[in-house]
């Protein structure tokens, strides 16, 4: 018997999803002309096609296709050519009538504009006399004529220049060139006829009148640490690749122009060019973020909130907190965990505005923080970094009310008091972080971090993120390191013969990681990052453990000797209006 027919491929994702809408909406519709409206507007055919070009596009965007070649045009045309003197079959008569359509030669066309990328416009080099004059007091703005092929969309990039022209070209400015035609001793007259007769691009070069102001008035620099990394070639936005400045998690950034809502303009501190270019604004940045959030919002998974509710016993292993909660509690956390994400009362971590600090010798030294989800090897860390160099680094010492245990040292192990003490240190705020277990108390103190700082030591301290904001200050100026799990082949491998303490009251208290640690240990992770990634200084991936170290003591040797080191502006402003300044919508977050 002939072999059956291959399956159907399954209905489009969409389209099905449509027809289900239809026939579940009639037995919901009162009104006949309700439920009318709705068919004919949800069965349209063409907003059907519409949907299937989406998906096809969108299947094919999966793929990322890589154009085999980039000349489909006249390759088309040389085989037309060729095929005249083949004979004159009907398959070569078709094949040579399909490549003579004027379509057949658009798409052809618009295949190699797009597989050349030949839409994008490229800047002009800029003048090398600039180079030599003070790049502070001139300005070359180019407004760059699009290739695009599409004649729809022909000359938008072009618009967008002139619309970013906006926030470059100011009334004041002095016009020194056009097209690198000196316009010295030009009365305005004779400027406008060398504009109107350019072709293509237009080139100034321009004094602009605010560097005048500036430097009068000495207005201050406005810099921005980056707290997401920017590649302008994975954005398809954006309006001119070579006009775009790319950055990495962690760069200070200068802000020259914020005037454009959608694309600021700035330039590395790195780069000893100094040139400025495009970066998205926060807003851009922002809007993106908020567009992608749904997806996560379909994600069936199993979820942990953002540090537990539950207080934990500070000064104890925090290994603690894994495996604690009952599966109920689980269920609320990942309720409290949706609503926060679908009520979007989270911001995503854009730029925050930074000031340099000069750290004098007479200085103390910054607060080092830790943090990361429980069992990723905070206290491994903090161990190897104390055992390496137990000179520079210190610890706090916790707060307990428990009894004392023969082998222990007050003010060592513990400063052990009572809990009518305890409790008033809560009342007065002396506590980072403080909970109770198995009925005591234990906490860490802003008293014992200040211990250390005296000493001289670098102090550092292991806590929830949700507990930076107690010392996010001046005074202690905290490096907070985040350290993170690695994918979950990789903490299979690296954790197997690792054991932490559990304080599931079933089982052993002493055990190896399971699937389910890791994936929790991940997930939490994912969380903290989400809700507090704006307050990380440096994020160290705890894979192999050697690595790690080596990579997080390096870190902070170079944060301490670097000259010069970029801390937030808000733990030096002091007077409000100082924060009110043009930035301060950026800093309402923290
Ligand atoms: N990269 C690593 N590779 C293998 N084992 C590791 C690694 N990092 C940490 N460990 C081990 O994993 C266990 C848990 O680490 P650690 O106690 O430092 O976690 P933690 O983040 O402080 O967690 P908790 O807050 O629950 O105490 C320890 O046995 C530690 O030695």
């Amino acid at each position: 018997p002939p072999p059956p027919p291959p399956p159907l491929p399954p209905p489009l994702g969409v389209c099905r999803l449509l027809s289900s809408v239809m026939s579940g909406t009639e037995s919901h519709t009162d009104r006949e002309e309700d439920y009318r409206f709705l068919h004919s507007m949800l069965m349209e055919k063409k907003l059907h096609l519409l949907f299937k070009i989406h998906e096809r596009l969108k299947r094919f965007e999966k793929r990322s296709p890589i154009p085999v070649q980039e000349h489909a045009a006249s390759l088309a045309s040389d085989l037309a050519e060729e095929l005249m003197y083949q004979g004159w079959r009907d398959e070569v008569k078709e094949l040579v009538a399909l490549f003579s359509k004027p379509h057949f030669k658009g798409l052809l066309s618009v295949h190699d504009a797009v597989a050349q990328r030949d839409f994008e416009p490229t800047l002009p080099p800029v003048p090398d006399d600039v180079l030599e004059e003070d790049e502070d007091s001139v300005k070359i703005v180019s407004l760059v004529k699009t290739k695009e092929p599409l004649r729809r969309t022909c000359g938008s990039v072009f618009r967008v220049y002139f619309q970013h022209s906006e926030g470059l070209i100011h009334e004041g400015d002095e016009l020194k060139e056009v097209n690198g035609i000196s316009l010295e001793h030009r009365k305005p007259k004779e400027i406008l006829p060398l504009l109107a007769c350019s072709q293509g691009d237009i080139t100034f070069k321009i004094i602009p009148a605010s560097s005048k102001e500036e430097m009068s008035s000495n207005k201050k620099k406005l810099f921005v640490r980056a707290l997401f990394d920017y590649d302008p070639n994975e954005d398809p936005t954006v309006p001119c690749k070579d006009a775009t400045v790319s950055f990495k998690r962690g760069d200070v950034l200068q802000i020259v122009s914020m005037e454009d809502d959608t694309w600021w303009q700035a330039c590395h501190l790195a780069d000893s060019s100094n040139r400025a270019g495009l970066i998205p604004s926060q807003q851009l940045h922002e809007r993106r973020v908020a567009l992608q959030r749904p997806k996560a919002l379909f994600k069936p998974q199993r979820v942990k909130p953002p540090g537990l509710s539950i207080p934990f016993p500070a000064g104890l292993r925090r290994s603690f907190r894994l495996g604690r909660k009952s599966s109920r509690a689980r269920e609320a956390a990942r309720s409290r965990r949706w609503s926060a994400g679908v009520h979007g009362s989270l911001r995503p971590p854009t730029y925050i505005e930074v000031i340099p600090y000069r750290r004098d010798s007479k200085d103390r030294q910054r607060l080092v923080v830790l943090v990361g989800p429980s069992g990723v090897g905070v206290n491994e860390l903090k161990r190897r970094l104390l055992i390496s160099d137990p000179d520079r680094y210190g610890v706090t010492v916790p707060h307990t009310t428990r009894e004392k245990r023969r082998q222990e040292n007050e003010g060592m192990d513990y400063h052990f008091v009572s809990i009518h003490m305890f409790e008033e240190d809560i009342l007065n705020h002396r506590f980072i972080e403080y909970g109770r277990f198995r009925g005591h108390y234990y906490g860490t103190s802003l008293d014992s971090v200040h211990r250390v700082m005296a000493e001289g030591k670098v102090c550092i301290l292991d806590v929830h993120p949700s507990k930076i904001k107690h010392v996010y200050t001046s005074e202690f100026k905290p490096y907070v390191v985040f350290v993170k799990p690695p994918r979950i082949e990789e903490l299979r491998l690296t954790r197997r013969r690792a054991k932490f303490i559990s304080d599931e009251e079933d089982t052993n208290p002493v055990r190896i990681f399971s699937e389910e640690d890791f994936e929790d240990m991940i997930e939490l992770a994912e969380t903290m990052e989400n809700h507090y990634g704006h307050l990380f200084d440096k994020v160290i991936v705890n894979g192999d453990v050697a690595l790690a170290f080596r990579e997080l003591k390096a870190e902070l040797e170079k944060t301490e000797e670097a000259e010069v080191q970029w801390i937030p502006a808000e733990w030096i402003r002091t007077s409000p209006t100082a924060a009110r300044r043009s930035f301060s919508h950026l800093t309402g977050w923290i």
